[in-house]
């Protein structure tokens, strides 16, 4: 399954942010998403996994196809590590079997599976969000930010959940600052902000 994006526009309060958005990603592949500050990787992360609309366009497949992951999205903070991860795993039909134990091991919870995931630090619950992509069974992850919180080991980690996923043919669609070692295209959505476009056209 490929991801398949046309002239699309997307925007915040009905304000166009960026424009002019066509790209494809193949599976297998990473697409990094650069640009400054308030530049739109976070708008059109969104958009691409059907947080909010496109002001026009088109994004495929559909968002069913698509886990997206910023912050501590959707984590029961009165749940424990373990618990927060079956929940999702159940959810996505992955409640059987050790899909939570080999989602624990890829970010070394095991030691936090009991402690309630309203007392994890930034990094832990960053830890908890990530090893959540796992049990989504989802092809395609867009993914912002992912490695704010985490030092140095869980970095590498995190770029190793995301080689795996490449390697099964998966996509990942990733809006980060640093450099994660991915081989992939990078989207530098500076020359498709609106205003930008705007200017030009003048
Ligand atoms: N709810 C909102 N209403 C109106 N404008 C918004 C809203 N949320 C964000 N914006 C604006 O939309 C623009 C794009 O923001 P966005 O979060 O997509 O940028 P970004 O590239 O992800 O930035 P960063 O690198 O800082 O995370 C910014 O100018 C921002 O101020």
């Amino acid at each position: 399954m490929s991801v398949s994006v046309r002239d699309l526009v997307v925007g915040r309060g009905g304000v166009p942010v960026l424009a002019g958005l066509s790209f494809d990603v193949a599976p297998g592949h990473a697409l990094i998403l650069r640009g400054p500050n308030g530049a739109g990787k976070t708008t059109l992360l969104r958009t691409l996994a059907g947080l909010q609309p496109p002001m026009s366009g088109t994004v495929t497949p559909n968002p069913e196809s698509i886990a997206y992951g910023a912050h501590r999205d959707g984590m029961k903070g009165q749940l424990t590590v373990e618990e927060n991860l079956q929940f999702w795993a159940g959810l996505h039909g992955l409640g059987r079997g050790d899909a939570v134990s080999r989602a624990m091991d890829v970010f070394d919870l095991g030691r936090l599976a009991d402690r309630l995931a309203q007392h994890l630090s930034a990094g832990q619950g960053r830890r908890l969000g990530l090893a959540r992509l796992m049990l989504t069974g989802r092809p395609i992850w867009c993914l912002d930010e992912p490695t704010v919180s985490l030092d140095a080991e869980n970095t590498g980690r995190f770029a190793g959940m995301v080689r795996d996923h490449l390697e099964t043919g998966g996509i990942a669609i990733i809006a980060t600052h640093i450099d994660l070692g991915l081989s992939g295209d990078v989207l530098d959505v500076t020359p498709h902000r609106a205003r930008a476009r705007e200017l030009m056209a003048l």
